[in-house]
């Protein structure tokens, strides 16, 4: 059976990878990513990686992993900062405050569809203006939802968290472990 990356995400390639993982094919998705009215962070997020599944096509021996990861201030979607302004507004919104980060993951094979979401509290230090200005201008926050990777400089931003790294960085390890082996990928072959 080969496993199909439905993902654009290097981060999502790097974790896979942790798990021995090589993708036969990366293939990413092409989906409206725009919230519902009045739709809450958690079924949207599922929702994305479950559309996310749906769009990519697949074969028969071929079983399809997505996956969307967003940031959720109370009841709000931050979403990927389309410019520095933005991605200095969500950082101030952030800042000082306690959100969460949603990753939901979607498994297809066939007709047959696996999921798994995990929600994540960070705690973000109260920034300085020199330490958000220099923060913007790295570039860093480009590509990513809420505008920072915890994997990267703004790790020194984010004192504590409760939940999986991993999901925070884009694909939960231990969640999409179990849902490769109850889709009956072969994730741990005996040697
Ligand atoms: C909060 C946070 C997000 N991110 C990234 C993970 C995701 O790549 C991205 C959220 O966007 P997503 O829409 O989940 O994924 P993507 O657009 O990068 O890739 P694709 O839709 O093709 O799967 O934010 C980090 O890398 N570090 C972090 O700390």
């Amino acid at each position: 059976m080969k496993l199909v990356l439905g993902s654009g995400s290097p981060r999502r390639r790097e974790l896979l990878a942790q798990l021995g993982l090589v993708p036969s094919d990366i293939r990413p998705p092409d989906i409206d990513e725009t919230p519902r009215k009045a739709e809450l962070p958690r079924p949207y997020c599922v929702r994305l990686a479950r559309e996310k599944a749906d769009a990519i096509p697949c074969a028969d021996d071929e079983i399809v992993l997505t996956a969307d990861t967003t940031v959720a201030l109370g009841r709000r979607i931050l979403g990927k900062p389309v410019d520095e302004h933005e991605a200095e507004t969500f950082l101030t919104l952030l800042s000082g405050r306690r959100h969460k980060v949603i990753t939901a993951v979607a498994l297809r094979r066939g007709a047959r569809v696996w999921e798994r979401d995990v929600v994540t509290d960070v705690r973000m230090k109260r920034l300085s203006v020199p330490e958000m200005r220099a923060y913007v201008a790295s570039g860093d926050w480009r590509g990513k939802a809420g505008g920072y990777g915890i994997q990267g400089p703004a790790g020194a931003f984010i004192p504590w968290i409760g939940g999986s790294f991993t999901a925070v960085v884009g694909l939960p390890l231990a969640e999409t472990a179990g849902l490769l082996q109850a889709a009956g990928f072969p994730l741990y072959p005996a040697p």
